[in-house]
This record gives C-alpha cells, sequence and structure tokens, in this order.
C-alpha cells in the first residue's frame, strides 16, 4: 500500500492486430478466449483502374497503430494487461519500402488486384504453371506476390536498381506492420505469410532462387522467413506506449483455422468475409491438388510445418456489400437475409460474382460477373437469395474439388461475417451435404494470432490448449431434396459457363 492506494496487479492478456482487406482491428483476449477490448477502424479502397486495387501504406499503418492503442488502453481500463502482440493480415498484398526512410515507394497492391494478369498469362503460355505450382502450391495467378513486386519495381522509377543494390524492402502486410512496430529493427514474415508469395519452395521451407529469377525479383528485397510463434521482436515503447514483445504471426486465413483449432487433418473452416476462404488440415505434408486448388503452409510450430489444402472464392461478402452499395437492394449487409427468405425458392436466377474474376477452382481472371435466369417475375429477394447462393455454390465448387483431389471433410466449421445469417449457413449444409458449424465466438481470426502470440511468448503449452478453448455455437445438420440440389447445382453451373472467359 502507498499513500492510501492499493496496488493491484493486472490480469493477463494478449493483443491481437487484425489487419483486413476493409479494416484494421485490435482485439484484447484473456487467455481464455474472452474478448477484453475491441477497436476498428474502415479504411478507403483506392481503385486507380477498372481491375486494379490499392491501400495506402501509411493508412494500413496510422489504422493499426490507432486501433492497437485504443484497444490497450480499454483493456488496461477493464484491469488487463496485454503480455504479448499476435499479428494476422490480409495476405498477398505487397509492399515496397525504403529501407532508409521506411516509406513505401508506392501503394500497397492488394491481393484482389488484376493488373499483372498479362504477366501471369504468359508465363503460362511459357509453360511455367507446373514449376510455380511444383515449388510453392499455388497457380500462376495475379492474386499472389511475386508479378505484383516485380510491377512495382518496373513502374517506379529507379526501384530496380535500387532494389538489387539492396536499398528497397519487400513485404506482405505483416512484415510492413512488424518493420513499423519495432521502428525499422526487423524485417521479418512468417512461414504462412512466405507461402502466399509465390516465391517460397513451401516443402523445402525456403525462397527459391529459381521462382525469383522468373518473377524478376532480386532476394536483396525479401524478408527473413520465421515460425508462426516465436520472437518477432518487440514493438517500441514509442509507438504504443510500453514496450511489447511481438509473439505470433500468420496469414488470416491461416490464424482463422488455428483459432478454429483444424490442428488434425481433415478438420476443415471456411471463413466468410470480403471473399470466403476454406482451409482444410492436410497433416505435415502438401497436398498437390490436381483441381486447382492451393497448397498452403497452415503453420510452422517449434520448425515443424503443417500444411492445408486451400480453395479461395474472390467474392463472399463483397457480393452482399455489392448489393447495398452497388444497387442499394438493402441498407444494412443484415437485411440480406430476411429479403433471401421472401424469394420464390424455384426462381432459376444465379448471380456469377465474378467482379475481379473467378477463384478457385476456376482461376479465371478475366470472367466478369453476371446475373442469369431473370424474368419479370425476379425481383430484389430473387437477386439477394442468388447473392447468398453465390457464396454456397462456390463452398460446393470447393469441396468437389477437394473430394477430388481425395480429401474429404465431416463437417465444416464456419467463420466471418456472413457466418452470423442463419439461412447462409442452413442453405451451405443443405448443398454441401456436410454438417456445419459455428462456434461460440465469430473472432477466430484474431484469436489465431492472440493464441499463436500466448504460444511464442509461453502462455500456453501446445496447440492442444487451444483445443480446449474452442466450443460450437450451432450446427446446421444437412436437409433437403437430393433432386433440387442436383438442379440448383446444374443452373449455377450454367451460369458459370456463361461467364467464362474461355466461353464460347
Ligand atoms: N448478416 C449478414 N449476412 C450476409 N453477409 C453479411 C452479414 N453481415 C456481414 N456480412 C458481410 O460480411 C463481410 C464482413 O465480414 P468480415 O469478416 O468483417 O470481413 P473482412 O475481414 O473481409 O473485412 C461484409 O462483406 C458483409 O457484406
Ligand atoms: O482481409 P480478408 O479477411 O478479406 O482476407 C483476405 C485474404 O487473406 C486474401 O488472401
Amino acid at each position: 500500500m502507498w499513500g492510501g492506494m492499493v496496488m493491484f496487479s493486472k490480469r493477463k492478456a494478449l493483443l491481437a492486430i487484425d489487419q483486413g482487406t476493409t479494416s484494421s482491428r485490435a482485439v484484447v483476449f484473456t487467455p481464455d478466449y474472452k474478448v477484453v477490448a475491441t477497436a476498428q477502424r474502415e479504411f478507403q479502397q483506392i481503385y486507380p483502374r477498372p481491375g486494379w486495387v490499392e491501400h495506402d501504406p501509411d493508412v494500413i499503418w496510422a489504422t493499426v497503430r490507432a486501433t492497437a492503442r485504443e484497444a490497450l488502453a480499454a483493456a488496461e481500463k477493464a484491469g488487463y494487461r496485454a503480455e504479448a502482440i499476435g499479428i494476422t493480415n490480409q495476405r498477398e498484398t505487397t509492399l515496397v519500402w525504403d529501407r532508409a526512410t521506411g516509406d513505401a515507394i508506392h501503394n500497397a497492391i492488394v491481393w484482389q488486384d488484376r493488373r499483372t494478369a498479362d504477366i501471369c498469362a504468359g508465363l503460362r503460355d511459357a509453360g511455367h504453371a507446373g514449376l510455380v505450382s511444383d515449388r510453392t502450391g499455388l497457380v500462376l495467378d495475379p492474386y499472389f506476390s511475386a508479378t505484383k513486386i516485380a510491377w512495382v519495381l518496373d513502374h517506379v522509377d529507379g526501384a530496380r536498381a535500387r532494389a538489387e543494390a539492396g536499398e528497397l524492402a519487400f513485404g506482405t502486410v505483416d512484415s510492413w506492420l512488424i518493420w513499423k512496430l519495432t521502428g525499422g529493427a526487423l524485417h521479418v514474415t512468417d512461414a504462412t505469410n512466405a507461402s502466399r508469395t509465390a516465391l517460397y519452395d513451401i516443402a523445402a521451407n525456403r525462397w527459391d532462387d529459381e521462382l525469383l529469377g522468373l518473377f524478376g525479383v532480386p532476394a536483396a528485397v525479401l524478408p527473413d522467413v520465421r515460425d508462426s510463434a516465436g520472437d518477432f521482436g518487440r514493438a517500441d515503447a514509442a509507438i504504443l506506449g510500453r514496450e511489447l514483445p511481438i509473439t505470433g504471426v500468420a496469414g488470416d486465413q491461416q490464424s482463422a483455422a488455428i483459432g478454429q483449432v483444424c490442428f488434425n487433418p481433415g478438420e476443415m473452416k471456411s471463413t466468410y468475409g470480403t471473399g470466403a476462404f476454406l482451409l482444410i488440415n492436410t497433416g505435415d505434408t502438401p497436398v498437390r491438388s490436381k483441381n486447382k486448388l492451393l497448397a498452403t503452409i497452415a503453420y510452422r510450430i517449434d520448425g515443424e510445418t503443417t500444411y492445408a489444402l486451400e480453395g479461395s472464392v474472390l467474392s463472399a461478402g463483397a457480393t452482399v456489400q455489392w448489393l447495398r452499395d452497388g444497387l442499394g437492394l438493402i441498407a444494412k449487409a443484415s437485411e440480406i437475409e430476411a429479403l433471401a427468405q421472401s424469394a420464390d425458392p424455384d426462381s432459376g436466377v444465379y448471380l456469377v460474382p465474378a467482379f475481379t474474376g473467378l477463384g478457385a477452382p476456376y482461376w479465371d481472371a478475366e470472367a466478369r460477373g453476371a446475373l442469369t435466369g431473370l424474368t419479370r417475375g425476379s425481383g430484389r429477394a430473387e437477386i439477394a437469395r442468388a447473392a447468398l447462393d453465390s457464396s454456397v455454390h462456390q463452398t460446393c465448387d470447393l469441396l468437389e474439388a477437394m473430394a477430388a483431389d481425395g480429401v474429404e471433410a465431416r463437417s465444416l466449421r464456419v467463420d466471418g461475417g456472413m457466418a452470423r445469417n442463419d439461412t447462409f449457413l442452413q442453405r451451405l449444409a443443405d448443398l454441401t451435404g456436410i454438417e456445419t458449424v459455428r462456434p461460440a465466438s465469430v473472432e477466430a481470426t484474431a484469436w489465431g494470432a492472440a493464441f499463436l502470440a500466448g504460444l511464442g511468448c509461453g502462455l500456453f503449452a501446445s496447440l492442444e490448449d487451444g483445443r480446449k478453448l474452442w466450443a460450437a455455437d450451432q450446427s446446421f445438420t444437412p436437409a433437403g431434396d437430393p433432386e433440387r440440389r442436383a438442379a440448383d447445382r446444374k443452373g449455377w453451373h450454367d451460369a458459370v459457363a456463361r461467364v467464362r472467359s474461355d466461353a464460347v
């Protein structure tokens, strides 16, 4: 007791920084997965040309710093003190900065950006797709960082020469944030983020010289790759108010898979945010898909790599946003549920949301969206239902591709903004024929990073500590008529066939 004041020690907590495509969030968790404080800032999307998507690197950093400070302060007020930071991030998004000044030399080129579609097509035509998929588990598509890095080096005056001279650094958003948080002390990333660059040999766990040559990326720009839990330096006291170790890092979809405790082969999650990303744990070996799914690193802990097979859908929640912002059919995303329920279930209307092309299993960067099957009886409700169904059908496409690769799942754990929508989840169970489970907490992505940070700083001993903390909220059991399902799937495939860039 000093001066009449009783000093209580604060309870331990973990700060997750979740830097997403549309917003930056900070969440402070207790070690038993309770949310103590959150802060969130949306930021501007920059669309310089059709198919191009950029973010301002300084805005990414400013929103992360502001939300982290706000969440830490709120947690302190509530009696909690963060012990460590975990970072999770939109993946593939590419930044290049000047090592001397710490300033980015170009806007971040976002994963959705298609500006390098021609470069990818050229490399495919020249027969390089096999090398890329063998080494990286990825397909040759503008989605991944490699061609975006080369684009920046070739379009900013003098950048290529400066990169070769070691003056520039490349990073995905995690690297950029660690660089900023540590005051430029560390240029690092984790294995999950490295596995999304198309420059990383996922089996050998190293940057690949042949790929660096193929894509024209100088090795001097690359970050050091670390385990997903461990030492990522210390956030400078001047930035967050006090020094804090960064001890966990993973790309956001891998982080969600960790938060959803997909630790055994066959355990699967699907996150429905802007896009939708389905990851199934495939154990200690990457599964080489014959159906254009991605083999990726799920996490690397204590030097042991666990792999996942991933299906990436480019537009899921973004389709709901388009109904809200583009068409004005709804005022809020949540209104889509009631509207879709009022639709004629046999309307035959399909929406193919190929706004930025189609992801897995099509990988058609040039495809563009369509609404098909319209009649005079089709209205707002039918379009809303078709919009929700487009995420259901795209999930079915992924599961069918996985099954064709010999990877089957028994149940699907869902999270992300759209997972609040019960109508959507019931349709998902009905059309996939798989039990669909929503966990008690929808914070899987942020929790995954907090959990990794807890592992990295010794608050947790092993992954099994995470499993004990996961609980289900609601299960959606498949129902519905198989004939209607088959007709629905056929209707979807017909609609997709019409938008394919190679369709005749
Ligand atoms: N009730 C709902 N039904 C359908 N979609 C929803 C609902 N609530 C939110 N969404 C969609 O979920 C997305 C937001 O999810 P979130 O996980 O926060 O995304 P991200 O991390 O990609 O920014 C938005 O695209 C929004 O349109
Ligand atoms: O920011 P999100 O949640 O839309 O996730 C983006 C993915 O990481 C892109 O690969």
